[in-house]
């Protein structure tokens, strides 16, 4: 009980000094979801958020009240699944994260969901490039290789793109290289990294095991671990059969990816996070976005970390990468292309 009181003084404490030093509006389209829930929850809970909109096209103003309750120091409203609601919503946030789609089931890629969720996806980003066109806008909606080029296409569209601003949440993987990692190694997954490249779907997905902290992982250990890595998301749909996909773990993914936008915004230097965003590294092979280690700053892109020596057989992932990517960038150029 002491404990608990102690805990919650402490917050109160570092939730006061922070929202004295800077106002952050972060709004969720999507918040009633899977997704969206937990990650409002989180937003919540996290003292450098000061003002928490939350839109859906149901139940926004429902979550919104339930977390209102929770004695934390920020302000969170609901909007009403209208253009003004949404609008509203946006207006003068810092950041817009966006979970809002429909989920896979068993048996379908991430790119099934393309012909459902560009469409949302590029609706939100209209509204979002009207109301609040200089907020870091992070998306969740999958397939992500192609709803990013959705938004920057929008974005260009009305003249606003800022490519430091836009980001594909690619944090999932890599919480999940550490995890899976850790499980092999027997290691605390909280002091595991291991970088992951390249995209946000099976063989766009490379992880860079001889850039952990145990490169000489190899043989059948390594294919296994390679996989389990880019196919983990399908290991959820399965265990859900039917209901959904990754809920909670994407949750904590992109409360994390804010939070550390929030931190370089207000401030701190040196924080990294790997997101696919408009990229130069492989854009002489005509593939515009890339996910690498991103150090992120005020001005949301602070600096694109290379890639970095490989071997050979993430040489041949990587081959693989582009060749996928490449078609799911221009998939979504070509979508906004046909139906600005
Ligand atoms: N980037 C990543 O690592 C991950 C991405 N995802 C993706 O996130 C998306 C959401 O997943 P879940 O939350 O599980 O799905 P869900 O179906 O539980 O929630 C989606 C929410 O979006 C809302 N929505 C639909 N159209 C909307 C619109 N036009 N405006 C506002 N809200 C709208 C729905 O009402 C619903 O509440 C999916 O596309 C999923 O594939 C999921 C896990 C990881
Ligand atoms: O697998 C899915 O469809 C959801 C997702 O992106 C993930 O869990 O990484």
């Amino acid at each position: 009980m002491f404990a608990a009181r102690q805990t919650f003084n402490l917050f109160q404490k570092r939730a006061f000094s922070a929202s004295a030093s800077q106002a952050s509006k972060v709004a969720v389209l999507g918040a009633a979801g899977g997704i969206g829930q937990p990650l409002s929850l989180l937003l919540k809970l996290n003292p450098r958020v000061s003002e928490l909109a939350l839109y859906d096209i149901r139940g926004g103003p429902g979550v919104a009240a339930d977390l209102s309750h929770i004695n934390a120091n920020s302000n969170v409203s609901g909007y009403n699944p209208t253009p003004e609601g949404l609008r509203d919503a946006l207006k003068g946030s810092e950041i817009v994260l966006i979970p809002a789609g429909v989920p896979r089931k068993p048996g379908m890629t991430r790119d099934d969901l393309f012909n459902t969720n560009a469409s949302i996806v590029r609706d939100l980003a209209k509204a979002a490039a009207e109301a609040s066109p200089e907020a870091n806008v992070l998306v969740i909606s999958n397939p992500v290789n192609s709803t990013v080029p959705i938004v920057s296409e929008v974005y260009k569209a009305r003249g606003v793109y800022n490519p430091k601003r836009l980001f594909g949440v690619t944090t999932l993987d890599v919480v999940r290289a550490s995890r899976f990692i850790s499980q092999t190694q027997k290691t605390d997954p909280s002091k595991e990294v291991v970088p992951v490249v390249g995209g946000h779907s099976g063989v766009t997905i490379v992880p860079l095991l001889s850039q952990s902290g145990h490169p000489s992982i190899a043989g059948e250990a390594r294919d296994a671990l390679v996989n389990r890595i880019q196919f983990g998301g399908d290991e959820v749909v399965k265990a859900k059969d039917g209901a959904g996909s990754a809920t909670l773990s994407m949750a904590m993914a992109g409360a994390r990816f804010a939070e550390s936008l929030l931190r370089a915004a207000q401030g701190e230097k040196g924080v990294v996070e790997p997101t696919f965003i408009d990229s130069p590294l492989y854009k002489d092979q005509g593939v515009d976005f890339f996910a690498s280690r991103v150090e992120l700053g005020p001005n949301g892109v602070e600096k694109i970390h290379e890639v970095g020596k490989v071997n050979e057989y993430e040489e041949k992932l990587l081959e693989a990468c582009l060749g996928d990517l490449k078609k799911n960038i221009q998939k979504g150029v070509d979508f906004v292309k046909a139906n600005p």
